[in-house]
């Protein structure tokens, strides 16, 4: 496995989403506590790095954050098991599923798929890379999110409702994912409209930290 995936953003194929992740955030929403994994994808164009400008896509009126822990694949994995998931992974970060979901609501009502509201141009802000031996626990991290300095979601990573290991042997069993890919673990509570001219900080407390202006 490479030592370092620093370059994972060009590595990647696709970005595995896993949706209703966390219970406050389903309930937030008025959904249903999924039974198993719920999975949707984020295409590459969707990535931007610090500097780069969060756009609404032409017409959302309700662009909401989402920040996530991202695991990054260190090694091809197709089919694997929960037992040695965790060697399969290269590092991790923290991104923000940005999320139009005015669109979205409308692709739910329609039965049609999420890909408009997911995946714009400019829909995965994505912090830095840390190899996985700088977290041996990813399930004892805390996730934050500022928007123009105050603190709009933060929680631990435990109280996920599938593990990674339990993630990764799910999703592989249907795509196989190559080094490089990103999967993101879900969004806890706290998502809320984004405007024009905020300011979003968010990353992993005392570990990783990104920020990002909205146009
Ligand atoms: O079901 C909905 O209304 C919305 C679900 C999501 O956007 C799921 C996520 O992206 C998440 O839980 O992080
Ligand atoms: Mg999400």
């Amino acid at each position: 496995m490479s030592s370092s995936l620093s370059g994972f953003r060009n590595l990647a194929t696709k970005i595995v989403c896993v949706g209703r992740n966390y219970k406050d955030h389903a309930l937030e929403l008025g959904n249903a506590i999924p039974k198993k994994p719920m999975l949707f994808v984020k295409t590459v164009n969707s990535f931007i790095v610090e500097g780069e400008p969060i756009v609404a896509p032409p017409g959302c009126q309700n662009l909401h954050q989402e920040v996530e822990l991202g695991v990054v694949i260190g090694k091809r994995a197709s089919k694997i098991s929960k037992s040695n998931a965790m060697d399969y992974i290269g590092g991790y970060t923290v991104a923000l599923d940005m999320t139009a979901r005015d669109f979205q609501d409308e692709a739910k009502k329609a039965g049609a798929p999420w890909f408009l509201a997911k995946s714009f141009d400019g829909s995965c802000p994505i912090g830095g890379f840390l190899p996985a031996s700088s977290i041996p626990n990813p399930h004892d991290v805390e996730l934050y999110c500022k928007i123009n300095g105050k603190d709009q979601q933060r929680c631990r990573t435990d109280v996920m409702i599938f593990d990674i290991p339990t993630l990764l042997e799910y999703t592989t069993q249907f795509f196989t994912l190559e080094v490089g890919d990103v999967l993101l673990t879900g969004t806890p509570a706290g998502v809320t409209k984004i405007n024009s001219g905020d300011v979003i900080e968010f990353g992993l407390t005392d570990k990783l930290s990104s920020k990002f202006l909205v146009k």
